[in-house]
Parts: structure tokens; sequence; C-alpha cells
């Protein structure tokens, strides 16, 4: 990026937290869960705007904690290797070759590329996945679906420990299993289990689109769970959006007490999410 362009990209991080000033206090000591999707960390500058605003978040008082996907980055690897992969309502079916090549991508390259990104900003992060510390202890999703797991153990006192020494996690969606499996968990549905055993402020979850939308293509701000049912029921919430509105239902039962889901692409999305009136994307509380 030219320096001309980061002056600017500053300058306007700049204009929204002053605007931000009156609400910084609304999320002092909050744990915000924050779910990457794939789709969201396309170019390299959209990367850095994100480590900044989760290391701003971090020096006003958040604890954020990172939940990646990488549907893209692990499509890209199988078809370099020649492997067939198909979705069933936004679950991949995975067997024994798929899991390898998702744990290689997630926990290799996309991890590492978010942990650096965060570190270049001055934060602390760490990468782990939901086999580090027994994270996330899943069990088998289905028989159909082969190795896609259920988080059905968590280990939110690692994660405390990590936020006492300002230490932001950066997890990735493998969970394992009773009997040394290892399972791929969809990004979403890991981030809502994590965000549950938390019991975290909020749930962001970022992806390529500006938020949940009705069947004339508008984002509804604010979803009720009878609205989701009855969009998801007609269709009008398909393929990637059902395991993100999934989550968000599952989250707020589970004790999360709001999820958005919203446009990452978008310059300061998290910081205009937690610190104006309006907030962004489509809201999901109680
Ligand atoms: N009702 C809906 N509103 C918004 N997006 C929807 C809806 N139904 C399906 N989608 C699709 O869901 C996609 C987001 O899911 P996905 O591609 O899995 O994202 P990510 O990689 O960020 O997890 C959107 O790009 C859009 O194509
Ligand atoms: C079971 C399942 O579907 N796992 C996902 C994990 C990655 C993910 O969720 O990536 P996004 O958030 O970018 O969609 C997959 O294999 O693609």
């Amino acid at each position: 990026m030219k320096k001309q362009d980061m002056n600017r990209d500053w300058i306007a991080t700049a204009q929204t937290l002053s605007s931000a000033l009156p609400y910084l206090q609304r999320y002092d000591d909050a744990t915000v869960v924050i779910k990457l999707g794939g789709h969201a960390m396309g170019s390299d500058e959209g990367m850095e705007s994100f480590a900044r605003d989760v290391v701003l978040m971090q020096q006003v008082g958040v604890n954020p904690v990172i939940v990646h996907g990488g549907g893209p980055m692990i499509n890209a690897m199988l078809e370099r290797l020649d492997i067939k992969s198909e979705f069933v309502n936004g679950k991949r079916v995975t067997d024994a070759a798929t899991v390898e090549v998702v744990e290689m991508v997630l926990s290799g390259r996309v991890n590492k590329r978010i942990v650096q990104a965060i570190n270049a900003q001055g934060g602390k992060a760490v990468g782990l996945s939901g086999k580090d510390a027994n994270l996330m202890v899943c069990e088998q999703t289905d028989p159909d679906l082969g190795f896609v797991g259920t988080p059905v153990e968590m280990n939110p006192d690692f994660l405390r420990g990590l936020a006492k020494d300002n230490i932001i996690p950066v997890i990735a969606p493998l969970g394992t299993g009773r009997n040394g499996e290892t399972f791929n968990v969809n990004g979403d549905t890991a981030a809502g289990a994590i965000a549950a055993s938390l019991e975290a402020d909020r749930l962001l979850l970022l992806t390529d689109v500006a938020g949940v939308k009705d069947s004339s293509g508008e984002v509804v701000t604010e979803l009720t769970a009878a609205q989701i049912r009855a969009l998801t029921a007609d269709g009008t919430i398909a393929g990637g959006m059902i395991p993100k509105t999934e989550t968000a239902l599952n989250a707020i039962e589970g004790g999360v007490r709001a999820v958005v889901i919203l446009d990452g692409r978008a310059p300061n999305a998290c910081l205009l999410e937690l610190y104006t009136e309006h907030g962004a994307g489509s809201l999901i509380r109680d």
C-alpha cells in the first residue's frame, strides 16, 4: 500500500474513532468474538485494516477473540490436488483426504496470515485451533458429512487466561474427537460455540454481504428468531448464510448477548458496529 493511501486510511480510522468516543465505555472489558470468513479476507489492505481495528479495540478495553474460516482457500488447494468437494446446507462433506487439506490450509497459511497481520499492528496474537488446550472437543455431526464435527466440550478458561495477558487468540475451526479424530467445523459454528462458552457480549460474523437480505434483497437491520425461521423455510436464507443464522440463534440461546452479521470488507467494519449508535449489518438478539 502507498504511504499516501495509508495516511488516508488512518485519517478515516481516526474520524471513526472520534465519533466513537461517546460509546467507548459501552464495551469496556467486554468479550467480543469476531469470525472472519474466507470471503471477507481477500486483499492485503483489507486484512491490514481488520487487524488495525482488532488492535484498536483491545487498546480501548475489549477482549477480542478471533475465529476464522477460509472456505475459498480450502477450495483452491483441493482443486490443485484434484480432490472434488461438495457442500450440504453450507457444510463441506469431508472425507479423510479432505480433512487433511482443511487442517493444513486453515491451521497453516490462513491462521498465520491473520496472526502476522495483527502482530504487525502492534498486537500480541497467538494462532491456535480447536485442538490446542482442547479448546473444542467435537462429535461427528452426521455420518453423511464424514469428518464434520459439532462442538460438545469447550475450554473457555484457557481463553480467559490469554485475555488477562492481553494475548489475542486466533482460532482455526478444527476440533479434536474423543478417539483422536480431526474434525472440520464450519467457521460460523465454531465461532458460535466459542462465543457461547465465553458468554460473550458480542459475536460479529464478518462476511462479504452487508447483512441478511430479505426476499427483495434489502438488508434486515434487526432480525428475530421467527423471521430467521421464515426466511430459511422459504429459501431466502440459503447456502453459506444458513450456518450463520443457525449459529446466531444457537449462540443467543447459549448466553451470547447479541450477534451481528456484517460486511467484513467495509472499512472499520468492527469499530463502526461496536461504537456507533446505528451499528452495522443485521443484529440478532433475544
Ligand atoms: N438471505 C441472504 N442474505 C445475504 N446473503 C445470503 C443470503 N442467502 C444466501 N446468502 C449468501 O451467503 C453468502 C455468505 O456465506 P459464505 O459465502 O459462506 O461466507 P463466509 O465465507 O464469509 O463465511 C453471501 O455471499 C450470499 O451469497
Ligand atoms: C464443515 C465446513 O464446512 N467447514 C468449513 C471450514 C472453513 C469455513 O467455515 O470457511 P468460511 O467461513 O470461509 O466459509 C469448510 O470446509 O469450508
